[in-house]
C-alpha cells in the first residue's frame, strides 16, 4: 500500500478506536508500560507532542512527567519543515497553528535539540521501529539533525509485524515500540 493510502486507513482506523471505550484501557496500557521503562525513569528532559483527539493522549504522560520533576519539550513547526522543541510548563501559553496543533511561541533561546528521551508521534509503526508519521517529514529531518532516544506508543490498530508501507531511505527507525498486550 502507498503511504497516502495507508495514511487513510490509519486515520479510519483511529477515528473508530477514538468513539470506543477501549481507547481509554488501551491508553492506560501503555502509560503503565512506558512509566516502567528504565529510558522514562532515568529521563530528566522529556521531548513530546501536545496530542490531538486521534492520537495516544499525550496531557496524562505529560502531567507524570511533571509531577516526576522532569523537564517537558514540546515542538512548534518552523519554515523548511523543522522542528523547534521548546518548554512546555503548567504556565505556558500555546497557540494553534494553522494545521490545528497546540503549539508554544518561538523563543530563540529557549529551543532544546538534545532530550534524554524523545516521544516520536505517528499513524503507523512496526516492532522493529518502522515508523509511517503524518507525512510532513518533521520527525525523520529531526532525527537525522539529532538522534535521540525515541519510543512511540502504539495503540493496536496502528501496530503492525512488518510495515505494509513503503520504508525509505529517509525514515528513522524508533528505538522502543510500546503496544497493548491483546484483550481480546
Ligand atoms: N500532536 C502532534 N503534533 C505534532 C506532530 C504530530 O504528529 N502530532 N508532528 C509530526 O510530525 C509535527 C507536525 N506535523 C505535521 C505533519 C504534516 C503536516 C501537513 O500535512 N502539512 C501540510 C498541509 C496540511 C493541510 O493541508 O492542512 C503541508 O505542509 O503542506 C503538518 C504538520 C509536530 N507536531
Ligand atoms: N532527513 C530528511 N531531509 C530532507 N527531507 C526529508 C528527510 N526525511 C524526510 N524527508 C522528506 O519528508 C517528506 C515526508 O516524509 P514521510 O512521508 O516519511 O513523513 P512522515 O515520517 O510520515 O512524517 P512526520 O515525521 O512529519 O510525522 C518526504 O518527501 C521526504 O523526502
Amino acid at each position: 500500500m502507498e503511504k497516502a493510502a495507508a495514511r487513510q486507513l490509519l486515520i479510519k482506523r483511529l477515528t473508530n478506536l477514538a468513539q470506543q471505550a477501549d481507547k481509554q484501557q488501551e491508553q492506560q496500557q501503555l502509560y503503565q508500560q512506558l512509566f516502567a521503562l528504565p529510558q522514562w525513569q532515568q529521563a530528566k528532559r522529556i521531548g513530546l507532542t501536545i496530542s490531538q483527539a486521534l492520537e495516544v493522549a499525550t496531557q496524562p504522560i505529560i502531567e507524570a512527567a511533571w509531577a516526576a520533576g522532569k523537564t517537558v519539550y514540546v515542538p512548534k513547526v518552523m519554515p523548511q519543515r523543522q522542528l523547534a522543541f521548546l518548554p512546555y510548563t503548567a504556565t505556558t501559553v500555546l497557540v494553534q497553528s494553522k494545521f490545528g496543533l497546540h503549539e508554544p511561541a518561538y523563543q530563540a533561546e529557549l529551543v532544546a535539540t538534545d532530550f534524554d528521551l524523545l516521544l516520536v508521534p505517528g499513524l503507523a509503526f512496526t516492532a522493529a521501529g518502522k515508523r509511517l508519521g503524518f507525512g510532513g517529514g518533521y520527525y525523520d529531518r529531526f532525527l537525522a539533525q539529532h538522534p535521540q532516544k525515541t519510543v512511540s506508543l502504539a495503540l493496536s490498530p496502528q501496530f503492525y509485524t512488518t510495515a505494509d508501507w513503503p520504508v525509505e531511505r529517509f525514515d528513522m527507525t524508533i528505538d522502543h515500540v510500546i503496544t497493548v498486550k491483546q484483550v481480546k
